[in-house]
């Protein structure tokens, strides 16, 4: 008995449109009403109808739509649809909103909840696949085609992705380093201060710690005991740093058209300097090895040559470590795992699906496209990488294994590598403020206004089920490297959940936005190294030469890291969802309070940057992704 305005809004998307015809219902409590209308979604449009009921139908609870073709079947994309209630009774019009966001395939019934109800509806098709042993399992698709079409890139996004890919492979040869970083990098790549610089706020920020003993594998030979005062002086007052590369030791290196590659396994010592610059002390490239010489030490007081070759091959293994585990594994996969048992555990209606599932667009599908592409049999990595013909899927096995729960909760992982309270280090101190906005101002926000206490928490059988699933099915038993199994308070969710929001927007932003920056100028991170790691000083520029990549080595590495750090049109921005999950004014006045706060967090850096000789801006809220899509 009333009246019920009716609102349908259409995808803006190429073919969100339908030529079948729609059928809608209202449920509610008492009975339901089948409205008498047929319409057509036209892309892009909302359509509006008014219905007058004779029948009470009681509170609404759910919309049913069914798709009806005739001679063509088409996808529908839904985004949403309103229903404004006035009921004979009722003082002011009820606004209830019925989010969708799917591509409705099929003649089957469809039914949308509000979020003003707590009920089960569907839980959207995803099933698990191992795509290697000893990595996180995977969405189940050979390819992209097999994903559900809820998971793909819509068509400007797939024409646009497969456009750039064409297009970085065909101009890779003729790259003017016409953009201000890569220009910049050319310049001063040589530098100790650059190359210092790079692991503080570079394109990989992940592999620097601070030194709490020397190494065990650093054996300083006779004669150099006055390197072995100076780092112990270092280590006394903290300034000493390190990055390990011990990951590396004993990978197979590739065989690229029958030329054997060779890899490293570098460890470099760093002293930070009064004036926040961070300088190599010493490089060491391969571990002690028992029945070996000792390996050498190469040291910024060794000829010009010696001393730079030592360094690209750091930043080769860096490159490596970077893109497999701190890049693909840490971010790209990990995402995958969150939304793969996002999709399995909880319903459509779930306000933590609602949360989520903004923060997982089109992470399937890009990655799925890395495992047909990239790091498949044959692909980037098999052609152009030392790591690659099997050595990077050993790699990713190595760092599966020790990857930790706090390694992923950056502030823990910063204070664990002794990072805090480093001026210089620009990529911590953006990273500590992003993570206590979506924390304190989003995901605190929205999870206490669906859960009063602890114990709502405990007793949410679909939340402990999700929970399990990550740590137990998603990364094979991650309770041992601190992985909940369950969830015991809100602040335990609350972290967790900021934990796969950060993974999934700002941390892949760090390490993402960076590769055509740093990677351009390919001498300041090789992708493959053609000659075996230097034993002794006498380094010749023919040695160098020889030992970089090959002309279409470069190129690809050049076409590559384009394609992968270049802005997406169309893209969403952390905070920005397109999709309105949530209705009430009490969840938009907690994503207003998060923009704001991303509001001032970008002043903030903006105005950091500007006394900046190299401004960082991988962390700018303005360049920072919702979700995972290149
Ligand atoms: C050769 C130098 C490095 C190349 C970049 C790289 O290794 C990046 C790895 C990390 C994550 C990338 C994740 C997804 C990329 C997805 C698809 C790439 C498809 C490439 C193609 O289709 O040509
Ligand atoms: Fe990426």
């Amino acid at each position: 008995m009333g009246r019920y305005r009716v609102r349908v809004d259409t995808g803006n998307f190429v073919f969100a449109a339908s030529a079948n015809q729609v059928q809608l219902w209202l449920v509610g409590h008492h009975s339901e009403a089948k409205l008498g209308l047929w319409f057509h979604p036209a892309r892009g449009q909302m359509e509006d109808f008014e219905v007058d009921l004779k029948e009470d139908l009681g509170p609404l609870l759910f919309v049913k739509l069914q798709k009806i073709h005739l001679l063509l079947k088409d996808a529908w994309f839904c985004n949403h649809i309103t229903v404004w209630v006035s009921e004979k009774n009722m003082e002011e019009e009820q606004e209830i909103l019925f989010p969708c966001y799917r591509w409705v395939q099929g003649d089957g019934i469809i039914c949308l909840f509000s979020d003003l109800l707590i009920f089960h509806s569907m839980v959207l098709p995803s099933s698990w696949n191992t795509w290697r042993k000893g990595l996180p399992l995977t969405v189940d698709a050979m390819t992209e085609k097999d994903l559900p079409l809820d998971m793909r890139f819509h068509e400007d996004k797939k024409i646009d992705f497969v456009g750039a890919e064409l297009q970085g492979i065909e101009s890779s040869g003729s790259y003017d380093l016409s953009l201000l970083l890569p220009e910049r990098v050319c310049e001063s790549w040589k530098d100790d201060d650059f190359f210092g610089y790079q692991f503080l706020n570079g394109a990989n920020p992940t592999m620097l710690r601070r030194s709490t003993s020397l190494p065990t594998r650093l054996v300083i030979p006779p004669g150099a005991e006055e390197l072995q005062t100076q780092l112990e002086r270092k280590l006394q007052v903290g300034c000493l740093f390190e990055a390990d590369f011990s990951l590396l030791d004993g990978i197979q290196p590739n065989v690229i058209q029958g030329e054997r590659q060779y890899l490293a396994a570098p460890l470099v010592m760093f002293k930070m300097e009064p004036d926040g610059k961070l300088l190599p002390m010493v490089i060491q490239l391969q571990p002690p090895c028992s029945g070996s010489p000792v390996p050498p030490l190469f040291l910024p007081s060794d000829p010009s040559l010696t001393w730079l070759l030592a360094k690209i091959w750091v930043k080769n293994s860096d490159l490596q470590l970077h893109e497999l585990q701190a890049h693909l594994l840490k971010t790209h996969l990990m995402a995958e795992v969150f939304a793969v048992a996002t999709m399995r555990c909880l319903s459509g209606m779930h306000p933590i699906f609602k949360l989520l599932v903004p923060h997982f667009r089109y992470t399937m599908e890009i990655n799925t496209r890395a495992r047909t592409s990239l790091i498949s049999e044959g692909g980037i990595f098999d052609q152009v990488t030392n790591t690659g013909g099997g050595g990077h899927l050993d790699i990713l096995r190595r760092a599966t294994a020790c990857l930790t729960y706090r390694s992923l909760c950056l502030p823990n992982d910063l204070a664990d590598r002794g990072l805090l309270g480093i001026p210089s280090a620009l990529y911590v101190h953006d990273v500590l403020r992003l993570w206590d906005i979506i924390f304190s101002r989003y995901v605190q926000g929205i999870v206490h206004l669906h859960y009063s206490g602890d114990k709502d928490v405990q007793d949410d059988s679909e939340l402990q089920a999700w929970c399990r699933e990550i740590t137990e099915i998603g990364l094979g038993g991650a309770q041992d490297r601190g992985f909940p199994v369950s969830f015991k308070s809100r602040a335990e969710l609350c972290h967790f959940l900021t934990m796969c929001i950060f993974t999934s927007s700002a941390q892949h932003s760090a390490v993402s936005q960076g590769q055509q920056d740093w990677y351009t100028w390919v001498p300041n991170a090789p992708d493959t190294m053609r000659q075996p790691p230097p034993t002794t000083k006498d380094v010749t520029l023919e040695m160098v030469m020889a030992t970089m990549p090959k002309v279409y080595q470069s190129c690809l590495q050049i076409a590559m890291t384009w394609l992968l750090s270049r802005v997406q049109p169309n893209r969403v921005l952390l905070g920005y969802p397109k999709e309105e999950y949530f209705s009430g004014p009490e969840s938009k006045a907690v994503l207003s309070r998060f923009q704001e706060d991303l509001d001032i967090l970008e002043r903030e850096i903006v105005a950091r940057n500007e006394g900046l000789d190299l401004p960082y801006e991988y962390l700018l809220p303005s360049r920072i992704e919702n979700s995972i899509t290149i």
